[in-house]
């Protein structure tokens, strides 16, 4: 099998790595109906399969579970998950013969494993779908000219695509048809139906292509999303510890924080986060950023290179074949940080104190955000997509933090997003020694520029607040998030 994305043309690349559209609300009039009294079999029962087949049972569809066997006999967490919430399960020879439609929601890595062994039991004319492409476009897989070739990609961890559901909402949503496998033409219908049926079209569908998602979905989850908020971790909570912060109240504030700032990025953008800041501290923020922007940027370049050029996923697998040793050394010594071991202490710390105390937290989240998005964007990756990888999950990923720190992160983000946010974080740290030589407690661990005088210079603080306001994620983000508030009341 051949790198799908390195056997197109440069025209083709870059067509489907532009597809993007933001489509209406009135497009999914029809709801869940595509897909209705069809029979659905979901493989594998993670975090994915679990949280979607629930919401589409409650959407109305039928919805079984397929296992392997070892999963069954052995009563794992997956048959567990599928049977205590009352959904039939099955082998593959049960179950996926008789299936319209067959969602794979297993690891990446065990994709061309699970396709080889489903796709000779589906039925013809069946539909496969799944919610990340890179089997089809890193690996090459090649499906039965028969089989529609769907994708369903929710932009959040899995607990959050039922959590949302059950507010009545959704998270955002990228669907795509594999231009390659859509013989009846029925593939995009299909699609918006799922897409429905896990409330995804509340809260905003772009109908892209399995390309663009799966080249920024990589990128997102190894920089801003995960390997950023690993090293912006380890980092600000090493120097609180050595300048004399007390390591219960340092762990808190990191463990929390990043949950706590993205809180209001999330409401309002990076403005947001920015004006929860008192005045010199929002241009101090503003300085760091600028300057974290230039020392990362080469290495963000790097890994948009290394995605688009297939090196990072040539040397991913390479790690599979190698029985994951990188990735299991990683994720040891991520365990041993001294951040992971030291408990968050008890004290009370205010939701304003995250933000004046961790003005260097602000900084890592508006440098990443925005590298993330304008490295996206310059590659041929569309606005809207580029702020769904970068602002829009960060929010999603520190309540990840908020609950058991890296490591629940990285048990709950996919196997693919934890490579590389560990492959992120060793390459990142090294880069920004010198830059932590010069910070101390006033920008992390203690109050920005307390007992001081507030007062700053106007035309400097009209610049900064213009710089931030005009930069496009915020553009495209305020445009975006005001389309999911208008869309809400629907839910
Ligand atoms: N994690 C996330 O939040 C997101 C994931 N995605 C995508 O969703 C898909 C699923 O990822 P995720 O939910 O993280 O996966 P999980 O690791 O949470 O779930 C894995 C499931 O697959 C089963 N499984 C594992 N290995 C095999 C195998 N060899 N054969 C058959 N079944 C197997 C497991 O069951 P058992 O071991 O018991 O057999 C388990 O039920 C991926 O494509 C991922 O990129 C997309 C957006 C976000
Ligand atoms: C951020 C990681 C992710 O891409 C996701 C939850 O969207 C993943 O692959 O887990
Ligand atoms: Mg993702
Ligand atoms: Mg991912």
């Amino acid at each position: 099998m051949a790198n799908y994305f390195n056997t197109l043309s440069l025209r083709e690349q870059l067509t489907q790595l532009g597809k993007c559209r933001f489509m209406d609300s009135s497009e999914f009039a029809d709801g869940v109906t595509a897909l209705k009294g069809k029979k659905i079999v979901i493989v594998g029962c993670g975090a994915q399969g679990l949280n979607q087949g629930l919401n589409m049972r409650d959407s109305g569809l039928d919805i079984s579970y397929a296992l392997r066997p070892a999963a069954i006999k052995e009563q794992r967490q997956s048959y567990k998950n599928a049977k205590e919430n009352n959904f039939t399960v099955g082998t593959y020879e049960e179950l996926i013969p008789t299936a319209d439609l067959v969602i794979n929601l297993t690891p990446d890595k065990q994709h061309t494993n699970v396709v080889s062994t489903v796709m000779p039991l589906m039925k013809k004319g069946a539909t496969l779908s799944y919610s990340h492409g890179f089997n089809i476009v890193e690996e090459g897989m090649q499906v039965r000219e028969d089989l529609t070739v769907i994708m369903v990609a929710p932009k959040s961890p899995g607990s959050e695509v039922r959590e949302e559901y059950k507010r009545g909402f959704g998270v955002p949503t990228l669907i795509a048809v594999h231009p390659e496998n859509d013989p009846e033409g029925k593939g995009l219908e299909q699609a918006k139906a799922y897409a429905a049926g896990t409330g995804g079209d509340k809260a905003g569908v772009l109908e892209s292509s399995f390309v663009a998602e799966v080249k920024s979905d990589l990128m997102g989850e190894q920089t801003i999303l995960c390997g950023l908020l690993q090293t912006g971790s380890i980092l600000s909570f090493n120097k609180m510890v050595e300048k004399g912060v007390d390591e219960a109240y340092a762990s808190k504030l990191i463990q929390y924080g990043w949950e706590t700032i993205t809180e209001g990025l999330k409401q309002g953008g990076i403005t947001n986060m920015m004006d929860r800041l008192s005045n010199p501290a929002k241009i101090k923020a503003f300085d760091l950023a600028e300057e974290l922007k230039v020392i990362m940027r080469p290495l963000f370049q790097k890994h948009m290179d290394d995605i688009m050029s297939g090196h990072f996923s040539k040397t991913m697998m390479e790690d599979w074949d190698n029985g994951d040793k990188n990735l299991l050394d990683w994720r040891a010594a991520t365990g041993e940080t001294a951040f992971e071991k030291t408990p968050a202490g008890d004290m009370e710390i205010s939701e304003q104190e995250y933000y004046d105390n961790g003005v260097l937290m602000v900084a890592f989240v508006k440098s990443g955000v925005e590298l993330a998005y304008e490295t996206m964007t310059e590659s041929g990756i569309i606005g809207e997509s580029a702020y769904y990888e970068s602002l829009h999950e960060t929010p999603l990923i520190a309540n990840t933090i908020a609950r058991k720190k890296l490591f629940e992160m990285n048990r709950v983000i996919s196997d693919t997003a934890e490579y590389g946010c560990y492959l992120f974080d060793h390459a990142c740290k090294p880069l920004l020694t010198d830059f932590m030589k010069q910070v101390d407690t006033e920008i992390i661990g203690k109050h920005f520029g307390e007992g001081k005088d507030t007062g700053v210079d106007n035309v400097r603080l009209i610049a900064v607040n213009k710089a931030i306001r005009e930069h496009d994620v915020e553009v495209v983000g305020a445009r975006l998030r005001a389309s999911m508030t208008a869309m809400k009341p629907i839910g």
